[in-house]
């Protein structure tokens, strides 16, 4: 297993690649939990359920290539793909928008075992104020400067609804907030530099849909009406 130099730590990591990080990290940290100290490619790859060659070509973006016959070592490919996708700092993250969503995720625990720190609830609402979700007061939205100042904050969730996503994202982009997860079903504008990721369940929903209705209609080797290009129209609808 080779660590990697400071030259290498500039490399461009394909965002596929990126996206299957977590979910090593996840997988490693299971095995990590059971006791299990070093594994191969094969059994980590049955893990995070992908194949054991895709598998292999990600961690060589790591500079991580196992040991032939020893496998990788668990807890350290854990540190290396931590460090990568920087979970291995500290984040603080604030989260604008505390209906039922934003509830939901304060509520998570996921986020701070994985070094997100929720250090501020934002709401426009003054009934929600100093409503204690876990463990954090709801603010005013209006406070949002003042707080991803003080904390250092570059992460901001939106969950408002789609109508108010845009006046949010603007303010927190103004205030220095430079990657956004956006939960509302509204497309975002934000100036070069600042990273969106949209989350929509509807979506994922609707492609199970189409699997489901491929499945149904797979037997007659036929697909139904209005779905002429066997791709289902995919909507912005709102769960
Ligand atoms: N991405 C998904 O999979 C998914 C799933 C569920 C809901 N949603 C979306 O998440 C959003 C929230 O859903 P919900 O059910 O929690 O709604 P909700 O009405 O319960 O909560 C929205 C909250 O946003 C606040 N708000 C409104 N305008 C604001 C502003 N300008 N600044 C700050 N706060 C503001 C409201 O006071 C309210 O507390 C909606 O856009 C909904 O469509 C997305």
């Amino acid at each position: 297993m080779s660590a990697r130099n400071s030259s290498e730590t500039a490399r461009v990591i394909p965002e596929a690649t990126v996206a299957r990080l977590p979910v090593y990290l996840r997988a490693l940290t299971a095995l990590s939990e059971s006791g299990i100290r070093t594994c191969s490619s094969e059994e980590l790859a049955t893990a995070a359920g992908v194949n054991s060659a895709k598998l292999r070509k990600d961690l060589s973006y790591l500079g991580s290539y196992g040991t032939r016959g020893v496998g990788y070592d668990v807890e350290y490919l854990r540190y290396q793909i931590a460090r990568e996708i920087g979970v291995t700092q500290d984040w603080p993250v604030v989260i604008v928008g505390i209906g039922n969503l934003g509830h939901a995720l304060a509520n998570y625990s996921g986020f701070r075992s994985r070094g997100f720190r929720v250090v501020a609830l934002l709401d426009a609402d003054p009934e929600r104020h100093d409503e204690l979700v876990a463990g954090v007061a709801v603010q005013p939205f209006d406070d949002l400067e003042s707080i991803v100042e003080e904390h250092g904050v570059a992460i901001g969730v939106i969950a408002t609804p789609a109508l108010a996503a845009q006046n949010v994202a603007d303010r927190m982009v103004a205030a220095g907030i430079s990657s956004i997860l956006n939960f509302a079903p509204a497309v975002l504008t934000v100036p070069e530099g600042v990273d969106v990721r949209k989350v929509d369940l509807s979506i994922e929903l609707q492609i199970l849909a189409y699997h489901e209705q491929r499945k149904a209609h797979g037997a007659q080797g036929s697909l139904p009406d209005g779905v002429a290009d066997g791709v289902p129209e995919v909507t912005e609808a709102a769960l």
